[in-house]
Order: C-alpha cells, then sequence, then structure tokens
C-alpha cells in the first residue's frame, strides 16, 4: 500500500516538474482547466475526506459552537485518555480517535488543508479550525453520527467544567479583534450573605430560578427568553452585590458592559450577538454612562447628526440601546438577564424602564433591622446580642446604607470583639441621626428664608 502511494507520488511530482515546465506556453484559460482537472484527479485517488470546522462563521459574530464543542471534547478525550497525546493549539499535532471501529484524526491548525475540503461553516482559510480526516468509506457514520457524538459529549464537557468568567468590553481596531476580554469571577456574595429584608431576597431568588426553568414557558407565549432588572438606590446599598450573588446563584457568566466605551450602536449590537446564552449582561450608573435623562429621539436622524459631531466620545443612542434589549437582536444567544443598576432612577428615561424591558425593578434600601442581622451574622457571626435592641431603634430613625453598617461591623484588630464593632456602629448610627438632623434644620431654614423673600418681593412690588 505505501509502496503504490509512493510511486504515484513520484508519478505525480514528475507530471508536476513537466507541467511547470510547459506552463509558460500554455494559455490562461487552457491553464484554469487544468488545474481544476488536477484537484478533481488528486480527490479522486485520495481515499480520505477532511471536514474543516472554523473558529468563527464568515459574518464574524459569532464564535462557531462546533468549534468550541470539538475543542472541549479533545481536551477532555486528553484527560480521560492515558494514551492520548497532547492536543495543543496551532502545533499542527494529530490525535486519533476512534469510533466503532473506525479510525479518524483531528488537526488544529491554520493552514489551507492539503486535501479537498468539505466546508461544514465558511470561513477564511488561515483561520483556526480543526480538521477531520475520514475515509471516504466511513462518510456517512462519520459525518452523521459521530460528528454528533463528537458535538454532543463536547457540549456536556463544556457545561461540567464551566469556570465561570467576567467579561468586560474592550475597544477593538479590527474585526477579527475579541470585542469581550475576561477575568475568572470569582466574587463570594450570595444571597445568603445579601443583607435585604428575606421575603424580598426569596421573592429576587424565586423569579430568578422561575426564569431559568421558562425556556418552554417563554416559547409558548412567543417571548425571547431573557429579563430585565433594574436594582436602584443609593451608594452603598448592595446593588453591585446584588449581581454577583444572582451570577452565583444561577451559574451565569457576567458581561460588564461600559457603554462610554461603546463606539456607536453598530458596535453595541455585535458585542450583543457576542455574548453567549446562561448569561447577565451589566449595565452599570446607567444615567452617567449615558445622556437618558431627554426624552427619546423621535427622529434617528437627529441622532445621526449627533454621532457624527462627536465621532470620537460614545455615539450609543438611547434608541440603539433599547434596541439592543428588546430589538430583533436581543434574542440572539437566549437565556439572558439584562441589569440596569442606578442611583437616580426618577432621572431615567420611562421607555428604558418600561416593564417588557426592565421586568423587575428592585430598590435596594437603607439598612432595616433584618439586614443588620444578616450582616451581624456574615461579620461577626453572632445572631443576638444585648446592643441589638437599641441598634434596631437607632436603625428605625436614621438611614445608613449597608457598606457603612459593614464597615463598622468589621473588626479592626485582634482586640475588636462583637461589643467593641457593635458599639462602634451605634456610634455611628447617632452621628448619622445627628448630622440628619442637623441637615433637616438647615434645609428648613433655608425655606423659611426663600418664603420670607419671596414675600418681601411680593410686598415691594405692591
Ligand atoms: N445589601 C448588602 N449586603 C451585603 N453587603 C453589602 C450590601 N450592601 C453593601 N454591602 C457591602 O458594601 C460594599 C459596597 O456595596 P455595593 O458595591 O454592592 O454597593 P452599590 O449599591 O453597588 O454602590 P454604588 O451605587 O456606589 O455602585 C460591598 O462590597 C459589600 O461589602
Ligand atoms: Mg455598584
Amino acid at each position: 500500500m505505501g509502496e503504490t502511494w509512493g510511486s504515484l507520488g513520484s508519478t505525480l511530482a514528475t507530471f508536476m516538474f513537466v507541467f511547470a515546465m510547459f506552463k509558460q506556453h500554455i494559455p490562461r484559460q487552457a491553464w484554469y482547466f487544468l488545474e481544476k482537472h488536477c484537484h478533481k484527479l488528486v480527490s479522486l485517488l485520495n481515499p480520505y475526506l477532511e471536514i474543516a470546522f472554523y473558529e468563527f462563521s464568515s459574518n464574524n459574530f459569532l464564535r462557531n459552537k462546533a468549534y468550541s464543542e470539538i475543542q472541549s471534547y479533545l481536551s477532555g478525550r486528553e484527560e480521560t485518555s492515558l494514551h492520548a497525546s497532547r492536543f495543543k493549539a496551532d502545533d499542527y499535532e494529530e490525535v486519533s480517535d476512534e469510533y466503532k471501529g473506525v479510525r479518524v484524526w483531528w488537526v488544529l491548525g491554520k493552514k489551507v488543508p492539503r486535501t479537498p475540503v468539505v466546508y461544514f461553516y465558511p470561513g477564511s482559510y488561515d483561520e483556526r479550525h480543526y480538521t477531520l480526516t475520514f475515509h471516504k468509506r466511513y462518510r456517512e457514520l462519520i459525518t452523521g453520527e459521530y460528528v454528533n457524538q463528537v458535538l454532543e459529549e463536547g457540549k456536556a464537557i463544556a457545561v461540567r467544567n464551566r469556570q465561570r468568567k467576567l467579561y468586560k468590553n474592550v475597544p477593538c481596531q479590527a474585526w477579527y479583534e475579541k470585542k469581550w476580554s475576561h477575568v475568572y469571577f470569582e466574587h463570594p456574595a450570595t444571597f445568603d450573605t445579601l443583607a435585604m429584608a428575606s421575603k424580598k431576597k426569596e421573592a429576587i431568588k424565586k423569579d430568578l430560578i422561575k426564569f431559568t426553568e421558562g425556556k418552554e414557558y417563554y416559547a409558548k407565549i412567543g417571548k425571547a427568553w431573557k429579563r430585565g432588572y433594574l436594582l436602584f438606590g443609593p451608594p452603598g446599598t448592595g446593588k453591585s452585590t446584588m449581581i454577583a450573588a444572582m451570577a452565583n446563584c444561577l451559574n451565569y457568566d457576567v458581561y460588564d458592559l461600559e457603554l462610554t466605551s461603546v463606539e456607536n450602536n453598530n458596535e453595541l449590537r455585535s458585542l450583543l450577538v457576542d455574548i453567549s446564552s446562561k448569561s447577565i449582561i451589566v449595565i452599570e450608573d446607567i444615567y452617567c454612562s449615558l445622556d437618558l435623562s431627554g426624552k427619546r429621539k423621535e427622529n434617528e436622524e437627529e441622532e445621526e447628526v449627533k454621532e457624527e459631531k462627536n465621532s470620537k466620545k460614545s455615539n450609543v443612542t438611547l434608541s440603539g440601546l433599547l434596541n439592543c434589549i428588546d430589538g430583533l437582536w436581543s434574542t440572539c444567544g437566549g437565556e439572558r438577564i439584562i441589569v440596569f443598576t442606578t442611583n437616580h432612577v426618577d432621572k431615567l428615561d420611562p421607555a428604558l424602564i418600561r416593564r417588557g424591558r426592565m421586568d423587575k425593578h428592585i430598590e435596594m434600601p437603607y439598612c432595616c433591622f433584618e439586614a443588620f442581622k444578616v450582616l451581624a451574622k456574615n461579620y461577626l457571626e453572632i445572631e443576638s446580642h444585648e446592643l441589638f435592641h437599641e441598634i434596631g431603634s437607632l436603625l428605625g430613625e436614621t438611614d445608613i446604607t449597608p457598606a457603612d453598617v459593614a464597615e463598622n461591623l468589621m473588626p479592626k484588630s485582634d482586640e475588636d470583639d462583637a461589643g467593641t464593632c457593635l458599639k462602634n456602629l451605634i456610634e455611628a448610627l447617632k452621628a448619622a441621626k445627628e448630622k440628619a438632623k442637623k441637615n433637616a434644620g438647615e434645609e428648613a431654614e433655608l425655606k423659611a428664608e426663600e418664603a420670607n423673600g419671596s414675600i418681601a418681593k411680593g410686598n415691594a412690588s405692591n
């Protein structure tokens, strides 16, 4: 067999040599004709077939799922099989596999395959791709059963090994550059450690779980499988902590979308379609990210003119954002949660936060007694104390954020015990109460002065 191939190889080489000599005398049309038929000849003689699976689809929007699944499958095989050679990226090393007694070979590469290729996904030749080689005789078995099994198994392995990630968008110069960079998401916040009234917390948890289980339901009612949450409240009330708790509860990735570094609506759209399912898309401080206080622009042209004027700054418009939240593009991916946070809920455009876009509005309030008890348990590992009563009544009289309570409860040295920390908190609460009283007094004085001024003005004009 080897000899046959060897002699065939040298015959072809001689043919190619002679062919190259006469090449210059052959007219262009004839050259193309010969080239075409030579390829046919080679593919006819080669008993092996190759299939390429490209990393990116030609429209450059999505990473091919098949590519990722094959990657997971092969890395899974590497872990389970003692004999499997290492499968390094870009090294063209071959890994063999067997299915129902049929041998196949996988290679990861960037170059043009030498033999005829069936493109499962369109892509340019220098992209990364896996090439699967097998004997033509088993074409149906391999392209059907085997490939399906690889993809299924790869998907299962990926879910099992999933280490969650925190993504942030990065400005990119060229289409092939990655739009999102990531680190591993390791925030320790959970719903157990979140300081909040337990009834409210349970309701949010149930809402989230119901959402994750709702694939069929969403399909039945004809709604995209996504849910919007608006978290609003003063700084330090736990909005970001809540997002971390949500991600940990659902085992989702987090995409932290910084709108100010998104150049325009088009870029926002392509960022969005690049987000995988089972993820939380977060836009923090939505009020500060964009000028969303004004009315929704009725005239798209107006926005385009504005876009041209400040081509350097972010030109994401309110309508662009709205389109991404619940326009047709928003349905790419599925099983996604969108969370907006803000300290200024009253200043947001109602279009942005209407139900359907932001389905659930969650107010993150100042610290109540129940929330304080969660923090005391987290920070001091106590569930009751003689100072709890006093703290309870002070919390009822003044506004303090969970962040401030937490800071006071945290022991600052080895000598600090629970009593010391609780006393610190009582001092902080009293100081906050005094401050609030003083501010209220000053405000009342100012109002009285203003009222007197307007009366005096009225008298003078009379
Ligand atoms: N409800 C809470 N439960 C537990 N910890 C909290 C809570 N709120 C605040 N904290 C603590 O205070 C810190 C600040 O909270 P966080 O960043 O979540 O506030 P925020 O509402 O996002 O504030 P900002 O509006 O400034 O972004 C957190 O690291 C956490 O330790
Ligand atoms: Mg925050």
